[in-house]
Formats: structure tokens, C-alpha cells, sequence
């Protein structure tokens, strides 16, 4: 209790101390946008607090905390503006919900953002096994056949990305897929696609989180088809 009435007896120390605790709680907060909210109160406390010790301004604690409010503030306003931008139409939500549940929305609009909507009838082949890609897809509805040398391996859903394996190694496809009804893509043009993703370190951490899943549940379907046909 003395400690308390030692330390924070003048105005100037609680600011600052108003300021340790908001700064605390940015760090634990995981929101970004709340990280920087926090930031900023706590530094203006702390800058008003360098304008009011009896000894005079401490103007070099207060420009340091300016600065800190400046860089904050324009990183704030940034994402406030990213988050407006990023609302989902029907569609694109049901694939985010879909594809990726729990990735931040507005990586996953800047992902969308760089793709189109495309329709496949029934029988269409979208990729070609031993050919390079030019394109990635994500499914919305509809479903393809997977063939290995016109022998079937497994079958992508909505949901499901096609291309995704020479997507990540660089490689040629490793199958054919045909649609087998009425399909409706996201798709991507890979060498946009490939810019982007180095490009931007929270799509590219996005996407790879989302094609993990999606490899996953493939294995999964294949481990599941390999026991019941051998
Ligand atoms: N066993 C499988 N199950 C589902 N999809 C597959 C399977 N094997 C390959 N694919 C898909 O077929 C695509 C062929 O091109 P990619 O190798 O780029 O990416 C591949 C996957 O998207």
C-alpha cells in the first residue's frame, strides 16, 4: 500500500502507470487492430505524462511516444480501411467458410481479390497430368474426377482446391481433373497468383494453411478408398 502512495502520488506517474498497464494489455489482446488501439492510448497517456514533471517537459519521452502515436494511427487507419473492403458476397463467404474457417478475412479477401469466377460444364478437364498449369482452382460447387493414366484416383468436392500440389512444388500436375457435373471455380492465373504469394507473407501463410487442410482431407479419402478397393 505505502509502495502504491510512494509511486503514484502526482499525476504524472499515474499516467505513466495507466500506460505500462494499456501497453500490457496490447500485448496480450490478439487482435491486431486492438494491439495498435491500445498502443496508442497508452502512449498518449505516457506523452502527457512526459509534458507535466515539475522539472519541466521531457520532450525527448514525449516526441518518442508522438512518434509511436503517428506509426500506430497509420497502421490502424490502414486496416480499419482493409476491414471495410473485406466484406464477403453469399458465395465468397460459404468457400471461406469452406476453405478457411478460421483464417482472418481480410488475408483471405486479398486472396479472392485476386481471382475470378469461372463456370465448367460437365466433362471439362481443368487440369492435364504431366502438363504445367497456368491456373489454380478452388471449387464452389459442382465435383471433378481425379485420373492417374485414365485410371481413377479420387474425386475433389466444393470446397477442395485442383492444381494445389503443382502449385506448392513447382512441379507438373500429378493428375487429370474432369468435372463430372455443372462446376463452379474460384481461379487463380498462377503467375499472378505466384507474385502475390511472395509477394505478401499473410496470403502466402493463408493459402498454405488452407491447402494443408485440404491435402489432408485428400489423404484421408484416399487412405479410406485404398482399404475399401486395395
Ligand atoms: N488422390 C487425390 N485426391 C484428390 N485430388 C487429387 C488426388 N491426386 C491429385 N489430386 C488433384 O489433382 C491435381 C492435379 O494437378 P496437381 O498435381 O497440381 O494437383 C492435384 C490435386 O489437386
Amino acid at each position: 500500500m505505502s509502495f502504491i502512495q510512494e509511486n503514484l502520488s502526482s499525476l504524472p506517474e499515474i499516467l505513466v502507470a495507466i500506460g505500462f498497464l494499456l501497453t500490457f494489455i496490447a500485448f496480450v489482446v490478439r487482435d491486431i487492430l486492438w494491439l495498435r488501439i491500445f498502443t496508442i492510448v497508452a502512449k498518449f497517456a505516457m506523452a502527457v505524462a512526459a509534458l507535466l514533471p515539475e522539472g519541466g517537459p521531457m520532450w525527448l519521452s514525449f516526441s518518442g511516444n508522438m512518434l509511436l502515436i503517428a506509426v500506430n494511427l497509420f497502421h490502424s487507419t490502414l486496416l480499419v480501411m482493409e476491414k471495410r473492403r473485406s466484406s464477403f458476397s453469399n458465395e465468397e463467404q460459404s468457400l471461406k467458410d469452406a476453405a478457411f474457417p478460421s483464417m482472418e478475412r481480410v488475408f483471405v479477401k486479398r486472396l479472392f481479390s485476386a481471382a475470378s469466377w469461372s463456370e465448367f460444364d460437365q466433362g471439362e478437364t481443368l487440369l492435364f497430368e504431366g502438363e504445367c498449369p497456368d491456373r489454380l482452382f478452388l471449387l464452389f460447387e459442382g465435383k471433378a474426377f481425379v485420373s492417374v493414366r485414365h485410371k481413377r484416383v479420387g474425386e475433389i468436392r466444393a470446397g477442395q482446391f485442383a492444381g494445389e500440389m503443382s502449385f506448392l512444388t513447382m512441379e507438373k500436375a500429378g493428375a487429370t481433373v474432369t468435372t463430372r457435373e455443372k462446376t463452379k471455380c474460384l481461379v487463380w492465373e498462377r503467375s499472378a497468383l505466384e507474385k502475390l504469394y511472395h509477394k505478401d507473407k499473410d496470403l502466402q501463410a493463408v493459402l498454405i494453411a488452407a491447402i494443408g487442410a485440404d491435402l489432408v482431407t485428400k489423404i484421408l479419402s484416399q487412405n479410406r478408398r485404398t482399404a475399401k478397393f486395395g
